[in-house]
Parts: structure tokens; sequence; C-alpha cells
């Protein structure tokens, strides 16, 4: 089944002084309409009841809700899918435990993974990158992509969404739209602004 993939992906952060409920509520209510929960910080059991407050805020102004990597707790928690960040995960076991319904996204770095991912034929959308040098990994787990590394996606005819990922700034996204990419998401650019909720407003007007 094809499901609806937005164009754009807000992903929460693990940040002090700016929890993630308050991340969601902001970008909720600057307008965000898909959400990425993302958090390493806590243990599991931790997570649902900050999950389904987060889950009540983007069902209020009518947000999907992704969880990053947590897949076992998809029965427990009110969320829309869920994101891998490891493309060399058990993605049919994962497929099965989360079922047809829910969104599964992945995350790739390069075109073999796509390629691997396309042939898995259980993932929604894949998540590519990283575009750029990333803020909040020290030292970067993969090369930057750079425009031309988006470009070779024409070749691959790849049939499932592609989001461009890793330290995308407001002034990245006209020129990535001309790639191959179908959407993108970004963190830190938000997340770390002096403004994040006029960050988000200003994306989604480069977005749409
Ligand atoms: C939409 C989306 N894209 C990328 C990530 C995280 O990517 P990745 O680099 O694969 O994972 P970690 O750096 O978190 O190990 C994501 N969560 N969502
Ligand atoms: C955590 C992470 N790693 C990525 C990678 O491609 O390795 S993308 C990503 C999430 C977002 O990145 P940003 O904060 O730069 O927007
Ligand atoms: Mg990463």
């Amino acid at each position: 089944m094809k499901k609806y993939i937005s164009k754009f992906h807000y992903l929460t952060h693990d940040l002090p002084g700016f929890s993630h409920v308050q991340q969601v509520q902001m970008a909720c209510s600057a307008g965000a309409n898909w959400v990425q929960y993302r958090c390493f910080t806590r243990p599991e059991d931790e997570l649902i009841d900050e999950i389904n407050e987060i889950a009540e805020i983007c069902d209020e102004w009518g947000a999907t809700l992704i969880i990053a990597n947590h897949y076992d707790l998809i029965d427990r928690v009110d969320a829309q899918g869920v994101h891998i960040d490891d493309a060399d995960a058990d993605l049919p076991t994962i497929r099965r435990v989360i079922g047809t319904d829910k969104t599964l996204g992945v995350s790739a770095a390069d075109t073999g993974e796509l390629l691997k991912l396309q042939s898995a034929g259980v993932v929604d959308y894949y998540a590519y990158g990283p575009f750029a040098a990333i803020n909040i990994e020290e030292p970067a787990k993969h090369h930057p992509l750079g425009f031309s590394g988006y470009r070779q996606l024409e070749k691959l005819s790849i049939g499932t969404p592609v989001i461009a990922v890793g330290g995308i700034r407001v002034d990245d996204v006209e020129p990535l739209l001309q790639t191959g990419i179908d959407g993108i998401a970004v963190s830190s650019a938000i997340n770390m602004a002096a403004d994040p909720a006029s960050m988000v407003k200003e994306f989604y007007r480069k977005m749409y």
C-alpha cells in the first residue's frame, strides 16, 4: 500500500532546556505536519508517556507522528510509524512487528544502501544523507552527499520517496528540490535557531 509521505519532516532532538514536548508544540503550532520523535537519552520504558503526550499534540494539530528506532513500542503508543536509522536492520521483521498500516522509514547513506532497501520492498520512504556536515554528530558517520549526490538519484529510478537529511539549512531547500529528491528532513537548523517557530515557517515557505 502506497502511503502519504510529507515533503517536510521535522525531527526532535535531545536538547537542554528545550524538551521534546516543547519542540513538538513549537513545530506543530508553526505549521509542521510531520514530526519525528528522536530521543536517545532515556531508557525505553520512560519514553511511552512522553510519546503519548506528543501524540496528543500531533493529533490536536493534525500532524503525523513517527518515532525513531523504538519499533517495539508501536503497540503502546499512538504513533503512525517508525524511522529506523540502520539500513542493515532486519526490516522484514520490523515490518511484521509494526504491521502494514504503519509507515516505515529507513536511513541510507549511499546508493548501494538505497538499492538494498529497495530490494527489501517493505519501506515507505528513505532518508538519504547526510547532505552536509552535521552539527549533532561528532565525528561524522558518513561522507556528505552534497547536491551532486542527490542528482545521481535520477539515474536510479527509485520508486519510493527519498527524503534528503543532515545539515540542511533553509537556503539549501530550493537547490535541493531541483535534484531528484521528494522531500527534506530537518532538526538542527530549526531546533538550534534563535527563533525556531519562524524557522519552521521559513522552511515551509521554501518547500511549498
Ligand atoms: C528522516 C530521518 N533521517 C535521518 C535520521 C537519522 O539518521 P541516521 O544518521 O541514519 O541516524 P543516527 O545519526 O541517528 O544514528 C532520522 N532519524 N530520520
Ligand atoms: C542525526 C542525523 N544524522 C544524519 C545523517 O545523515 O547521518 S541526519 C540526522 C538528523 C538531522 O540532521 P540535522 O540536525 O543536521 O538537520
Ligand atoms: Mg546520523
